[in-house]
């Protein structure tokens, strides 16, 4: 069993406050697109697939919310509602991987009267999180083939069940091998700024039964030097043509150290994270977060007041040093450009 951050409910979309794991679990209601946008922006939400998700119930609540009097009409304030929900976070594809496939659910649909069209962008979203469930646990099959029994894994950040519409990407692998019947530890980087593994890669994992350890950021590399991982499994928000891998800030860190001690690195990401449209790692738009993010833990300072903060969310891991992608289409190793490509058609 793994959690379903996000579910629906007679018209009510519900979310767990992930700001809040794991001291409290808090389940807050959302029954309109704007509130379902700061939910995005303010973390309540977090995770590619889950923003995903989420982007698209708030589509629907938008639909929801127009009166028009033709499809133009209805169109034209879609689209700004979509924008709207496509303003929240820079980096992660799915989030307008979703709203696109919205937008074009509602041209597709344009003859219906409105109410009918409602419900068709209703059950599209209802579609689309119950896909992102089922893509992670084929996406689990393909990956944990590559993990031998009695296997130490690190990951990064949280690409769990917590950050998709359940059973997640990088630990949909770790559970689909546990499921196997092998024996697995999991190592899980603390993920500062906003702590995704201390929080939320732990507790998901305890709630299951996996065994995990918590670590800082910076005791990977001690770790690995003395041969304590066998295998490094990360998510991914957006995965550009040749492979290049944008993930949580910390994740490139990660690959390098790999790289030195020998150790592969995979990345485990649903099709909807490939991004075909942009040739290399380069023309991804990082996010910059709140400087308060790293100069305050909740409400303890922790860095002097008015200091220059740097706060960039992601970064890029280049495809070179990328072992494998597993995909729920399969597993593409070292010709990233024709394998993506191949996978996407
Ligand atoms: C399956 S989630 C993959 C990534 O989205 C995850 O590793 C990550 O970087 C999440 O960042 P976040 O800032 O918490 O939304």
């Amino acid at each position: 069993m793994s959690i379903k951050p996000i579910e629906f409910e007679n018209g009510v979309c519900r979310m767990i406050d992930q700001r809040l794991l794991p001291a409290q679990e808090v389940w807050l209601d959302y029954r309109d697109y704007r509130s379902v946008a700061e939910a995005i922006q303010t973390m309540v939400v977090r995770g590619a697939p889950a923003i995903g998700v989420a982007a698209a119930f708030g589509a629907a609540f938008a639909a929801a919310e127009i009166e028009a009097e033709d499809f133009a009409m209805f169109e034209s304030q879609f689209e700004e509602c979509c924008a709207v929900l496509a303003a929240t976070r820079p980096t992660a594809v799915n989030l307008f991987w979703a709203l696109d496939r919205m937008k074009s659910v509602a041209k597709a649909n344009q003859k219906l009267s409105l109410p009918d069209l409602r419900q068709v962008l209703l059950d599209e979203a209802l579609t689309i999180a119950e896909d992102d469930d089922q893509i992670n646990r084929t996406m689990g099959a393909h990956g944990q083939v590559l993990f031998p029994d009695k296997a130490n894994i690190l990951t990064h950040c949280n690409a769990g069940a917590l950050a998709t519409g359940g059973y997640g990407t990088a630990l949909g692998v770790i559970r689909a091998a546990v499921e196997a019947g092998k024996q697995i530890e999991v190592f899980a980087d603390e993920t500062r700024p906003f702590w995704q593994g201390a929080r939320l890669t732990a507790w998901e994992l305890m709630q299951d039964d996996i065994p995990v350890t918590v670590i800082c950021d910076n005791m990977a590399g001690y770790l690995m030097q003395q041969g304590r991982v066998d295998a490094v499994i990360v998510g991914a928000d957006r995965i550009t043509a040749n492979g290049d891998v944008a993930n949580k800030i910390g994740t490139y860190t990660v690959a390098v150290l790999a790289k030195e001690h020998g150790i592969p690195f995979y990345v485990a990401a649903p099709m909807s994270t490939i991004d075909l449209s942009l040739t290399d790692g380069s023309q991804i738009p990082i996010e910059e977060r709140d400087p308060r993010e790293v100069t305050h833990c909740g409400d303890t300072q922790l860095a002097p007041d008015g200091v220059k903060v740097y706060n960039p969310a992601f970064d890029v891991t280049p495809s070179h040093l990328v072992t494998a992608i597993i995909t729920e289409r399969g597993v593409v190793q070292g010709d990233y450009l024709n394998g993506l490509k191949a996978l996407a058609q």
